[in-house]
């Protein structure tokens, strides 16, 4: 056995973990580790000013509202700016998508191969009431040739492109989980060491669960098939849990096993969660770790999209729960099962 190959411990080093796993792709060149570890940095950032935010005048509202028509918080454009600053110091990233910002972000690294797509601030509405709030990214690798800025192509490629993707959770503890496409892996903040330490190797969902995390106050607004998974879910007395930060509600389920659905409404028929830097990354971490994602009636990574901030439905956790919500949509819209 080849011991310099196994493994690594619970409680080794983001930095080792990323080093180690580097070493498996013979070819890699070091900068999707070199960009994982820039967002890494930027999350001690803005971890560090989540923690104070009740001190510091950092609560409320920033004045602004952002391409969604949502009012931006202030620590919305805070987590925007760090991200941002990191990325393009990094020297990794081209172009970024900021759920922040309407048009694309080009950082003036010509040579960057790479191309993120991310939610700066996840869970906006809970910031001031010390609830779990998050971060999500989405890494994609240029089309274009290097030497120019990226392109709307480079930037609007469908989730099966992702070469990585993941999130941070401000919570109870910070943690950071994400995955190349070679298992998923989570790893816990020690604020007084500044690093982040392997806490939750190769994290695989329970294929079913009990608890469902919609908003039930758009009820009235669900389509049939939606309106019977939820009614499903009821008769089998499974849990309610929504947090209303979608990291903290796909977090939980993750770990536990369980569905988080954001469906269309007749209020908002697209949705109201965005595929490029919330839907697309989360799907892929599911899958890696053996769940499921879907918009209700196709699988989220394979679909197109077409623009930036385009909204999409989203049903996600557990396989057979998802399977479970297709199956009656389906049956509701008259289509074979
Ligand atoms: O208040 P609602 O309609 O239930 O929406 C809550 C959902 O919206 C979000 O807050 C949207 O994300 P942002 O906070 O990044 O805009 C999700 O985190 C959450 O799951
Ligand atoms: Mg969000
Ligand atoms: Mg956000």
């Amino acid at each position: 056995m080849d011991h310099n190959k196994m493994a690594l411990p619970v409680g080794a080093t983001l930095d080792r973990f990323i080093m180690r796993k580097q070493e498996d792709f013979p070819y890699a060149t070091g900068e999707l580790s070199q960009l994982l570890r820039d967002i890494a940095l930027a999350a001690k950032i803005v971890n560090r000013e989540i923690n104070r935010s009740g001190l510091i005048d950092i609560a409320g509202a920033y004045g602004s509202q952002n391409v969604q028509g949502e009012d931006q918080q202030k620590l919305d454009v805070v987590a925007n700016i760090r991200f941002i600053r990191a990325l393009r110091n990094g020297g990794e990233v081209c172009t970024i998508i900021s759920e922040e910002d309407e048009d694309m972000i080009q950082t003036g690294n010509v040579q960057g191969k790479y191309v993120v797509a991310i939610d700066p601030l996840d869970g906006s509405s809970n910031i001031d009431v010390n609830v779990s709030i998050g971060t999500i990214f989405s890494i994609y690798r240029r089309m274009s040739p290097t030497g120019l800025d990226g392109t709307t192509a480079d930037c609007l490629q469908p989730g099966t492109h992702q070469v990585a993707a993941g999130y941070i959770i401000y919570g109870c503890s910070t943690m950071l989980v994400y995955t190349t496409g070679n298992g998923v892996n989570g790893f816990t903040y020690e604020p007084s060491l500044g690093e982040f330490f392997l806490s939750h190797p190769n994290i695989q969902t329970p294929a079913t669960g009990t608890v469902y995390s919609v908003n039930e106050g758009c009820s009235e607004l669900f389509e049939a098939g939606v309106t019977a998974f939820v009614r499903q879910c009821k008769e089998r007395h499974f849990s309610a849990r929504y947090v209303g930060s979608l990291v903290a509600d796909f977090h939980r389920n993750l770990l536990k096993g369980g569905i988080y659905f954001y469906p269309a409404t007749t209020k908002s028929p697209g949705g109201k969660l965005r595929l490029m830097y919330e839907c697309n990354p989360l799907a892929f971490i599911v899958e890696q770790a053996g769940g499921k994602s879907s918009s209700g009636t196709r699988r989220t990574m394979e679909i197109e999209p077409q623009a930036l901030h385009e909204r999409c439905p989203v049903f996600i956790g557990s396989k057979e729960l998802v399977e479970e919500a297709e199956r009656l949509i389906a049956e509701s819209a008259g289509a074979p099962a």
